[in-house]
């Protein structure tokens, strides 16, 4: 048996251990190869890390990752020292319970409330993980400026008691034009994690769409939608799959897409925009505080290299940074014949292209305005679309997001072209502190907010918004000046 003291004797890099619901494990060689970094572990080396590993973690990650020998056991207290007792994550550690700090759902009006009653509840570091965006914040505010440079145009008396809000999202009928974004470590928010979304969009009927770093693992999420279509006694809900391809690109792709076949995932969601991670600052400094408040030594870690042909580690390549046009061919052959989608398309000319290589779907995103900074918000992407090469919606499914808070957004983006919405901070911060439930409540807002938009616009199918609805000549100032290209046909 390890005790606690034997635990705090390897609290270095060179012989780190750590205590993880009450079992200790060795994880000295592992350190250097944590997708999370390196330091998020030697912050905890020799102490108790169940508080910081559990809410970002799906079940079973140290038996798949961490060899058996490695595993040390269940540890005994012996010497009444601290141990860094794990917080409960239904408080934000200040002993108040969240349900007491936050205001009923009913009195909720927006999808902005939620993001006001998540930040009154989350942890700092949670609340900073949930809200951050890249550098000068300008792919961020982008995304929610577009939207006041497109208006609308409504029509009026037209009979709209009834109207429908059903639309195809990658080969599934969804009652509404929304599905639910990828989004890491909803454990952050509620112990219950992503199972909060799955529950709400199978009982809602769309989709949703977990991150490859689910903080409940894919299974789970597979058995949960499962268990909600059987008591409900239907079919409602589908699971889509975000693939981030791994540092081992095609080996660990080949086995995440596996497992996606295996679950029956009914889409493929191939995230295309993150060579690397963008420059988070708010993260950055979170963390960087926490290593020097426990002495980590600083150390640069992306000086420029001198010889661009060594074989080092990419700087802030979290995932493959080789990721190429070409891939495509052989994650379509291990896919098959399902809906493949690209996210993270920010050009008409990466949509020509996705066009010729015969995926389903393009998925224009900024990554929520976490990526590149000064990139487009996907409304500008789908004007460029619409004046640069319209037939394309036509030939490839478009999906959006990044930004989109209300009812009349979601309906711009439909009347531009796209097929269908995603949401990412919204449902994190609907979830948090009140989970499945506040997940269904914002769903019925927004449902609320399109439905009480397009009656007031004269419109009762939501496949009837076109190009006639909207007024983008503003969005239009500020579209590239591409035409250049277009004499020169290279566009
Ligand atoms: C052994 C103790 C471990 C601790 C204390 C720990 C802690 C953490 C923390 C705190 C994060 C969030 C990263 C952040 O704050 O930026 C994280 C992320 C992550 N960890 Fe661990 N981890 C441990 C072991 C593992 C193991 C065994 C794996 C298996 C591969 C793993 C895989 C990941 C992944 C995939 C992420 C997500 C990275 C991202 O979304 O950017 N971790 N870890
Ligand atoms: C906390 C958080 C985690 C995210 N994790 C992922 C991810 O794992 N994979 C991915 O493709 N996109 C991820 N995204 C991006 C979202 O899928 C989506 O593009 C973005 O959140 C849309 O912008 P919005 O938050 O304004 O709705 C994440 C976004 C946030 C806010």
């Amino acid at each position: 048996m390890v005790t606690t003291g034997d635990v705090r004797s390897h609290a270095s890099k060179e012989s780190c251990w750590v205590i993880i619901n009450g079992k200790a494990y060795d994880v000295t060689d592992f350190i250097d190869h944590h997708p999370g970094g390196a330091n998020t572990i030697l912050r905890h080396a020799g102490k108790d890390a169940t508080a910081e590993y559990e809410p970002v973690h799906p079940e079973g990650t140290l038996d798949k990752h961490l060899p058996k020998d490695k595993h040390l056991g269940p540890v005994e207290p012996n010497d009444g020292g601290e141990t860094d007792q794990p917080v409960s994550t239904s408080s934000n550690g200040d002993g108040k319970s969240t349900a007491s700090k936050q205001n009923p759902l009913s009195v909720l009006q927006n999808l902005d409330d939620f993001e006001k009653e998540a930040k009154k509840v989350l942890p700092e570091k949670a609340w900073i993980y949930y809200s951050s965006a890249t550098d000068t914040l300008s792919s961020h505010i982008n995304n929610r400026t577009a939207f006041s440079k497109v208006s609308l145009r409504p029509r009026v008396l037209r009979n709209v008691a009834r109207v429908s809000l059903q639309r195809d999202i990658m080969g599934f009928r969804s009652s509404l034009p929304i599905f639910i974004a990828p989004a890491a470590l909803a454990k952050l928010g509620h112990p219950d994690g992503e199972l909060c979304l799955t529950r709400a969009a199978a009982r809602y009927n769309i989709p949703h769409c977990p991150s490859t770093y689910s903080s409940i693992g894919h299974t789970n999420l597979a058995a949960c939608l499962q268990a909600e279509q059987k008591a409900a006694d239907n079919d409602r809900g589908s699971l889509f799959f975000q693939l981030y391809a791994p540092i081992n690109k095609r080996d660990g792709a080949l086995k995440l897409i596996a497992e996606a076949r295996r679950l029956k995932f009914s889409a493929l969601v191939v995230t295309v925009d993150s060579a690397v991670i963008g420059k988070r600052e708010e993260d950055e400094r979170y963390k960087a505080r926490l290593d020097h408040d426990s002495g980590i030594v600083f150390q640069a870690s992306s000086s420029p290299d001198p010889d661009p042909n060594l074989d080092r580690p990419v700087p802030r390549g979290a995932h493959s940074s080789t990721l190429e046009w070409d891939d495509l061919v052989w994650i379509r052959e291990a896919w098959g014949s399902g809906p493949i989608v690209l996210k993270g398309i920010a050009t008409v000319e990466d949509v020509v292209e996705a066009a010729k290589r015969g995926v389903n779907g393009v998925y224009l995103s900024n990554h929520g305005g976490r990526q590149l900074d000064y990139a487009p918000s996907s409304l500008h992407t789908l004007l460029e679309i619409r004046l640069f090469h319209p037939e394309l919606f036509d030939k490839i499914e478009i999906y959006v997001d990044g930004g989109f808070r209300r009812g009349t957004d979601v309906i711009k983006a439909l009347c531009l072209g796209a097929k269908a919405v995603g949401l990412g901070r919204p449902f994190m911060y609907s979830l948090t502190g009140y989970g499945t439930e506040g997940v269904c409540r914002a769903i019925e807002i927004l449902s609320d907010e399109i439905q009480t938009s397009m009656r007031l616009m004269g419109v009762t199918d939501v496949d009837q918004l076109d190009m006639s609805y909207v007024n983008t000549a503003l969005l239009e100032l500020e579209m590239p000046r591409l035409h250049n290209l277009r004499l020169q046909g290279k566009l």
